[in-house]
């Protein structure tokens, strides 16, 4: 392995669900458009890789295949077609044991149903999975003091989760999958159940997180906006393909279907594309004077791109380095809001 490898690939994977899954796979391998009766293709060919640290937002419509595709990774559900490899190792051929222990020793999972112990406080929830892997109940409370304080709620470790809001139980369950120290990290919906303030509230604390703790992370969610203030690459499923996986700014600026571009139509632009998404190569043009910060959106520029008064502006990356140009029309008219 080296640090390009890919840490999950999945290379042609189908989920169907019914009584002869394999007959429905050759109908649908004949005829892409068949509906086998009595079956549902809950993942359809997919195959996509993601890499060390990157943060993979899987969404769509609610039965588009998100979860199945997601619990297939872990092999929590077995599939019907394709190879999953974790760090290069086929999941379909390792025994139960082995699975096991990579599930306990990999593999952390955050679920929308906070699933606490209500008869255990935050502190031995925490604890509990560490308990599972029979480490001493000295390093086990002190990690889980540890990973409670990181998801800021030191001085709560004696409360149970009743006496806990929505938020705060989310944290419980995020410190409790974080004790064992995963390298990847699922997280199926889970601030879904929380108010739209501490839903904001949470994301910002997981940035923080996912900045700190540079995991390789798959996150679940239906609310594009989530998926937009997180995500490295979005992949869009329809029923069950995935339809695009890409960066947000490519698939604002470059849908690859008409499915995508539907639904990322209503969303403000200029608040997902960076300088860097919209910038054109050097080739034959002058980058002259001041740049633009790549790594900022649109709107964070919007001043700039208004009092700037030439055509083209040059885009430099983190280093300083010119990358590109930006055709400030262009720019522009995204700010408004214009179709470009
Ligand atoms: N165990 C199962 N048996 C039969 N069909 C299933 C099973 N699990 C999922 N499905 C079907 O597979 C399809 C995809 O379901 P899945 O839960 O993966 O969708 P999702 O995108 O995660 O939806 P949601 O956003 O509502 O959670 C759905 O049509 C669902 O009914």
């Amino acid at each position: 392995m080296t640090r390009s490898d890919p840490v999950i690939s999945c290379r042609n994977v189908w989920k169907i669900f019914g009584p002869r899954p394999m007959d429905a796979l050759a109908q649908l391998r004949a005829d892409p458009q068949a509906r086998p009766d009595r079956h549902v293709t809950a993942v359809h060919d997919v195959t996509l890789d993601i890499m060390p640290g990157e943060m993979l937002v899987v969404m769509g419509l609610s039965g588009s295949g998100k979860s199945t595709l997601v619990r297939c990774l872990s092999r929590l559900n077995e599939i019907t077609a394709g190879e999953i490899l974790i760090e290069g190792r086929d999941i379909g051929k390792m025994s139960e044991s082995e699975l096991i222990d990579l599930r306990r020793r990999k593999m952390g999972m955050v679920f929308q149903s906070f699933g606490l112990l209500p008869n255990r406080n935050a502190l031995e929830n925490v604890a509990f999975p560490l308990e599972m892997r029979g480490q001493s109940r000295a390093s086990r409370i002190a990690r889980a003091r540890e990973m409670l304080a990181l998801v800021g709620l030191k001085g709560r470790e004696s409360y149970f989760p009743r006496e806990l809001s929505g938020g705060q139980q989310q944290r419980v369950g995020i410190a409790r999958s974080l004790a064992v120290e995963p390298d990847i990290w699922f997280l199926d919906e889970p601030f879904s159940a929380l108010d739209p303030l501490i839903r904001r509230e949470m994301q910002d604390e997981f940035l923080r997180l996912k900045a700190i703790l540079k995991k390789t992370i798959i996150f679940i969610t239906h609310d594009f906006d989530e998926a937009l203030r997180l995500a490295d690459r979005i992949a869009i499923m329809k029923d069950g393909r995935v339809e695009q996986c890409d960066t947000p700014d490519r698939i604002v600026l470059e849908p690859a279907t008409e499915y995508v571009a539907r639904f990322t139509a209503e969303i403000d632009r200029a608040r997902v594309i960076h300088a860097s998404g919209l910038a054109e190569p050097l080739t034959g043009r002058s980058a002259e004077g001041p740049a633009l910060p790549g790594g900022q959106t649109l709107r964070e520029m919007a001043r700039h791109l208004v009092a700037d008064r030439r055509d083209w502006i040059p885009v430099a990356d983190a280093q300083g380095r010119t990358t590109g140009v930006l055709e400030r029309a262009r720019a522009l008219d995204i700010l408004l809001g214009e179709h470009v």
